[in-house]
């Protein structure tokens, strides 16, 4: 049975009802087995500010100071990971929520100036295979902890990354755009690592949208296929993937 590593960028909880769409195109497919893993930026954004902070970013990575996690922490793995569940059980799945610790990746901290943001390595524990086996979906928030119990807020791209390589399972990226777009803002159909460095350097990629592409790439080179970046707006994209066709940019290794 296939196992796919689905990546809901967060803005998805902004539009009603889409992720209750994507579920039903899940729920619709036989031989295959979904895992989701979520972000949830948006929601932080707005907990952060609403909570006074000021938030800022490092090439598309939240840098996340002590005293802002538990707001963090509560918008990701608390609002966005139950919000997901609700539209799961509409669509009637049987959804577990979980953080990166029970879906077997460990964090540390990434870099001192990001505060705590976090890594990924292969952790103890993995309930991901038990829930695919009981037909559960497991639905994976991006925070993780380290073997202290420090808790990270680890970006959502690279978690879902780590999650399909554990799994050895095909990944894509749903995010709101339809693809990679060019200087002109016209969809990129493939992308490699060269066309990817230039398209960086020359700030064509940038934000977000750089940490999807570099985690992209790494993924497909330690997965040895394409990965693929797409709008969850439609849900015909994600059946299309499904079936093996190509819709929005397939980062090739
Ligand atoms: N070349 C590009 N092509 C498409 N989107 C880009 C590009 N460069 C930057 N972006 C931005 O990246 C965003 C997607 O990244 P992000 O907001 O992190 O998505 P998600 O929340 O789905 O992970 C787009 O909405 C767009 O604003
Ligand atoms: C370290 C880091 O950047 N964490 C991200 C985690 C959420 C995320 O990645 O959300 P999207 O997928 O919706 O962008 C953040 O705080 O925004």
């Amino acid at each position: 049975m296939t196992k796919w590593v689905i990546k809901l960028g967060g803005a998805v909880l902004n539009c009603e009802d889409a992720a209750a769409a994507l579920f039903k195109v899940m729920s619709e497919q036989k031989d295959a087995q979904f895992i989701i893993v979520h972000g949830g930026g948006s929601l932080v954004d707005t907990w952060l500010q609403d909570a006074g902070f000021v938030s800022s970013k490092h090439e598309g990575l939240r840098i996340s100071p002590r005293e802002q996690m538990p707001y963090i922490v509560g918008a990701l793995a608390g609002c966005a990971n139950k919000q997901l569940m609700a539209q799961a059980i509409a669509s009637k799945m049987i959804p577990i929520g979980i953080s990166l610790f029970e879906a077997g990746i460990t964090s540390t901290q990434k870099l001192k100036a990001l505060g705590l943001v976090g890594t990924c390595s292969e952790g103890c524990i993995n309930l991901v295979p038990t829930l695919l086996e009981k037909n559960m979906l497991p639905i994976i928030s991006s925070i993780g902890f380290d073997s202290d119990g420090t808790w990270y807020n680890v970006n959502a791209d690279e978690a879902a990354a780590a999650i399909a390589k554990s799994l050895d399972a095909e990944l894509i990226f749903m995010t709101d755009v339809e693809a990679v777009l060019d200087a002109n803002k016209q969809p990129l159909h493939q992308l490699d690592a060269l066309q990817i460095s230039e398209l960086i350097n020359s700030g064509v990629i940038q934000g977000g949208m750089q940490v999807k592409v570099e985690t992209s790439l790494l993924a497909a080179q330690h997965l040895r296929r394409g990965v693929y970046i797409s709008s969850w707006q439609k849900p015909e994209n994600l059946n299309a993937l499904l079936n093996q066709e190509h819709v929005g940019t397939k980062i090739v290794p």
